[in-house]
């Protein structure tokens, strides 16, 4: 990790201290992308296939998972893993169930009368990250929110192979069709439809670089497919003080670091010796670490950053607005209450981030790359779209009337005003 004194600082050092390591390569992946998604556009299922098979080594005949093969992933998925599904199915159900939509009616002035309404949106593309972990967790968060909101068709695409857990779950969760592709080209498909896969108004889901990339340049075309927002490679900040447990705090760094090569963690405190045994102790547990080839490239391009004060540290997480914040820290509970740009807050020593990532019910898709200042963390109201029902009576028109004519008067918008000058002469005649 990088260590810095962030008093010591110049503002612009103080930037690159913040920076994620994918902001680099942006103008080369989004090349790479462009030419995918071009390609898939023209040539359909067949350009799919060429992709998955040089990407993905996919070698199978078909890229939907057909009816067998989810029966037989139903039949022998590993029994404990199975319950550890299903239980985390029931809490991240209980809270996006309880997610219900607020709608209002108000009569603001006699006789106007307005409401909010909500529909599911009809169809809807999920994808589940699985370039180097099958992120079943993913398939919950995803598709769990999508059948409370009512979306009539809900598809799914993650790399090949998909393992019998995504099966089991999307399953569980009533995904209606699933295809083993990844990357980009799933993007590109489930945006513009080819003959195997259905063309959706709106996909969801993490995933690496070219994932981020390829839904950004999709919802940039009327033609594509809207986004959930820009969730990217995944990155914690943790704030933790002198009395924090240096052990939980290097575990709670690595948890996330071990996601992938372009990951990011952060570390702020403001004692000097929890800042060196956490470098210590993550040093330490990093060597234990199956993927530890992977944290140690992401923890290459992390920052741990001394502050004077726990202030101090709330500007460094607000001014980062990191995907996810761990505070570890005596006041733990009064300081996330200022840390307001975070996807989302893990308050206290018993909370690790894995809690959120698997099992809390919360949803563990969240903005990335800074965009926790204006993005929010996904929830069933992602899966629906507000609209808005007004109605007026004789009487409110009587009321309202000189009021829009005026306004519509001050910007010379005489149609709008007629409009309602016609309706007030009607009104007064009743
Ligand atoms: N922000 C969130 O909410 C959130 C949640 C879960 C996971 N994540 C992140 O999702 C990411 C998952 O990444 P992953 O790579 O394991 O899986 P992934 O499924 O996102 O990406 C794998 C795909 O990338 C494509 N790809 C790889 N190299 C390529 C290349 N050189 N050119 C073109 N395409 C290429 C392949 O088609 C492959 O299928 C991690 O970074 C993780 O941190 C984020
Ligand atoms: N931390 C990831 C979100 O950035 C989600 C995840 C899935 N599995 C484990 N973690
Ligand atoms: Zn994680």
């Amino acid at each position: 990790m990088n260590i810095y004194n962030w008093s010591e600082l110049s503002d612009s050092q103080k930037q690159q201290a913040l920076r994620r390591p994918a902001q680099e390569s942006s103008n080369d992946i989004q090349r790479i992308c462009k030419e995918i998604i071009d390609n898939i556009r023209e040539d359909g299922d067949a350009a799919l296939y060429r992709y998955s098979r040089e990407l993905d080594r996919f070698d199978g005949a078909d890229l939907r998972i057909s009816e067998q093969k989810i029966k037989n992933a139903l039949e022998s998925i590993d029994k404990d893993l199975k319950a550890a599904i299903d239980t985390a199915y029931d809490n991240i159900y209980a809270f996006h169930k309880a997610q219900q939509g607020s709608h209002i009616e108000l009569e603001t002035a006699p006789g106007i009368i307005c409401k909010t309404k909500t529909h599911a949106i009809e169809s809807v593309g999920l994808y589940v990250p699985g370039g180097s972990a099958p992120l079943v967790s993913t398939a919950l968060m995803l598709s769990i929110p999508a059948k409370i909101a009512g979306c009539r068709q809900i598809i799914m695409c993650s790399p090949p192979p998909v393992s019998d857990a995504i099966i089991y779950a999307a399953h569980k969760a009533g995904v209606d069709k699933i295809f083993a592709i990844g990357g980009a080209q799933a993007i590109a498909a489930m945006a513009y439809g080819s003959d195997s896969v259905p063309k959706v108004l709106k996909i969801f889901g993490p995933g690496n670089q070219f994932v981020t990339m390829a839904k950004k340049l999709v919802s940039e075309d009327p033609e594509g497919a809207a986004i959930d927002m820009p969730a990217g490679p995944s990155e914690v900040l943790v704030i933790a003080d002198k009395n924090a447990d240096c052990a939980l705090v290097a575990a709670d760094l690595l948890s996330q670091a071990e996601h992938g090569p372009d990951s990011q963690v952060i570390f702020v405190t403001d004692d000097k010796d929890m800042l060196d045994k956490v470098i210590k102790d993550t040093d330490e547990q990093l060597s234990a670490l199956p993927r530890k080839d992977i944290a140690r490239k992401a923890l290459a391009k992390s920052s741990a950053i001394l502050c004077k004060d726990l202030n101090e540290a709330v500007v460094i997480s607000n001014t980062y607005a990191p995907e996810h914040l761990i505070i570890q820290t005596d006041n733990a509970d009064e300081l996330s209450d200022k840390c307001l740009n975070a996807g989302s807050i893990f308050v206290g020593a018993f909370t690790p981030e894995s809690l959120g990532d698997y099992a809390s019910g919360t949803n563990h898709t969240l903005p990335t790359y800074g965009y926790a200042k204006t993005a929010s963390a996904l929830g069933t109201d992602d899966y629906r779209r507000r609209y808005t029902v007004s109605k007026a009576t004789a009487a409110g028109i009587l009321n309202i009337a000189t009021t829009v004519e005026r306004l519509a008067h001050e910007e010379g918008l005489f149609a709008h005003k007629n409009a309602m000058t016609l309706r007030y002469k009607k009104a007064l005649e009743k």
